[in-house]
């Protein structure tokens, strides 16, 4: 229980009815979620409106409602008005949690492509430093050893306030977590005080929400400029991305770069690269080590370089960096191999824009001596701009595409393929011959394809779902795990 006023101490508001010395039991942004005495938030969504659910949320036994727009309620309910319902829902949750980011120290980790795989080779230092941690992103939400099924890659301010609460109930220290462009345009990370900030990469995704790219570029970087008391905190900047120059313009803090092409304060070297895993050196002004990882691909080498660089800002020594990071054994989903004796490769991996497509048939080709077959699709209500993207470079460095859904949501599955297939066409036009591809719109049947064609020494490459677990569509969504998918066909061929 808190009294109104204490949550709403940073808010710019006003009060429209009631007054603020009464207690409040629990904060909701959802009607269906409101329990007695609860303080509701109405936010104006894409789809809906939070203000149209006020009379369900008083019938629940909201007591008190923060709004944006005027509204008509019972005389006994206090209602406050602030500008933007969002940033207040993040400012009001947390209050009522009394600041729990102030508490942990906190690794936040946005761009484009590798932020689950940084908070897991994140977690693994800090464990191995002795830490107790807490973990927000894509796959799970985890406090301590308990996990949570994770609905996004980052909740709502007011279920991450509730989380971090959560966590130090427990004992935790550290958090890393994941933040999404979303994240930070819908300031559900607005109240939340950052230790470290780290920056993978930024490349094409997401035009479906941001209006353009350099707005989606403005959104990444509103972690890096809304990092405090600069000689506490630090951001990590891959020095080798095209935008990095505007990371480090943002950085209100101290800064540590990493690369593998630029000079940088964290630079790999000597990388060899294998199906399986991959070695480096690391450089670095605090030091040097040599690195045997089993996660593979160049993009893992600036993953790994991020995660060094949480650890060392976190204050862990370099021999314990390199402990935590060689335990790994994969990460779910992430080239995941399918190994079942078969005489071809058979890899899961969570690819879903173009750039991180490119990076993972860039790695295979490195040490596939037959053909790539590609299993992919693009998912519905997501990027439009992306999928013909997506469609050429499969063909261009896959030998043969078997183009699928993934995901089709609300969008029709042979509609989603035929924005794929202009891609692929337009890669014909540029090759002046036909690319080699098929349309298989079922998920299952377009992967038992891929593995009955397969030839030894080949690779069938399935991408875009990785850890999931199931598919989503207009009117159903079904338990669909491309790991056992294969597994299945695997069996088929062998027999079984
Ligand atoms: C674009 C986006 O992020 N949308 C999220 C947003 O939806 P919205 O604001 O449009 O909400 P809305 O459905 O219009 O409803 C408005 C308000 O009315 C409330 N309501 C609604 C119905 C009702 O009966 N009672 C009620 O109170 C809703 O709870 C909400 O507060 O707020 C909703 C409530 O929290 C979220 O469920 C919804 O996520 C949708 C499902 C989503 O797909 N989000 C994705 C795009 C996303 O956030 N992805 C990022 C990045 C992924 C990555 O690349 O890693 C992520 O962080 O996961
Ligand atoms: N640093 C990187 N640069 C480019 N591609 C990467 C990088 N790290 C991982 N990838 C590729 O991107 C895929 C997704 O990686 P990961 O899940 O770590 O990214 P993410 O940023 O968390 O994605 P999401 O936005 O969906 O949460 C991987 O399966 C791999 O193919
Ligand atoms: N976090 C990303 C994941 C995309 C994964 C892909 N399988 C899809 O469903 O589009 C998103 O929600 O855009
Ligand atoms: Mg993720």
């Amino acid at each position: 229980m808190k009294n109104l006023n204490e949550v709403v101490t940073d808010l710019k508001i006003g009060v429209l009815q009631g007054d603020l010395d009464s207690r409040i039991a629990g904060i909701a942004y959802d009607s269906r979620n409101v329990e007695t005495d609860y303080l509701f938030v109405c936010i104006e969504g894409f789809t809906d409106d939070g203000h149209n659910y006020i009379e369900e949320a008083i019938d629940s036994g909201a007591t008190a409602l923060l709004v944006e727009k005027e509204v008509e309620v019972d005389s006994e309910v206090t209602v406050i008005k602030t500008d933007d319902t969002r940033l207040g829902l993040a400012e009001v949750s947390a209050a009522f949690y009394d600041y729990p980011s102030r508490e942990l120290k906190v690794v936040g980790v946005t761009g484009t492509n590798g932020k689950t795989t940084n908070t897991y080779l994140i977690e693994s230092i800090l464990k191995k430093a002795g830490y107790k941690l807490g973990l927000i992103g894509t796959i799970k939400n985890k406090v301590s050893d308990q996990t949570f099924d994770s609905q996004r890659t980052t909740p709502e301010a007011l279920d991450i306030n509730k989380l971090l609460a959560q966590m130090i109930d427990k004992g935790v220290t550290h958090v890393v977590m994941e933040v999404s462009s979303h994240a930070l345009d819908l300031n559900r990370v607005a109240k939340i005080d950052f230790d470290v900030a780290i920056f993978t990469n930024i490349t094409q995704d997401h035009l479906d929400f941001h209006d353009s790219f350099s707005e989606y570029l403005a959104a990444k970087k509103k972690l890096f400029s809304s990092l405090k008391d600069s000689s506490e905190k630090t951001a990590i900047i891959n020095i080798d991305d095209p935008h990095s120059d505007e990371f480090l313009e943002a950085a209100n803090s101290k800064v540590l770069t990493y690369g593998i092409e630029k000079d940088a304060n964290l630079k790999a070297k000597d990388i060899t690269i294998s199906p399986t895993g991959v070695e480096f050196g690391l450089e670095s002004t605090i030091g040097e080590m040599e690195l045997d990882l089993n996660i593979t691909g160049l993009f893992n080498v600036y993953n790994t370089l991020s995660a060094i660089g949480a650890g060392l800002s976190l204050g862990v020594d370099l021999d314990e960096i390199k402990a935590g990071l060689e335990e790994i054994q994969g990460i779910a989903g992430r080239f995941e191999i399918i190994e079942e004796a078969q005489d071809f490769g058979v890899i899961v991996d969570y690819a879903h824009t173009p750039d991180s497509l490119r990076n993972i048939l860039e790695t295979a080709h490195d040490f596939v001596e037959g053909r790539i077959i590609v299993v992919f699709g693009c998912g519905g209500d997501r990027d439009k701009d992306k999928r013909p993207i997506m469609g050429q470079v499969a063909v261009e460095l896959g030998d043969f595409a078997v183009v699928t859904s993934d995901n089709p949501r609300s969008e029709e599955p042979a509609e989603i393929i035929a924005d794929i297939e202009v891609g692929i066409k337009e890669k014909d036009k540029i090759k002046g011959e036909d690319c080699d591809y098929i349309i298989i719109e079922d998920r299952a049947e377009a992967i038992n394809y891929g593995i009955e064609s397969a030839q030894p020494d080949d690779l069938v490459f399935i991408v875009g779902k990785g850890h999931e677990t199931y598919q989503t569509f207009k009117d159903k969504t079904i338990p669909f795990d491309d790991r056992e998918v294969a597994r299945r066909s695997l069996a088929k061929i062998r027999g079984e």
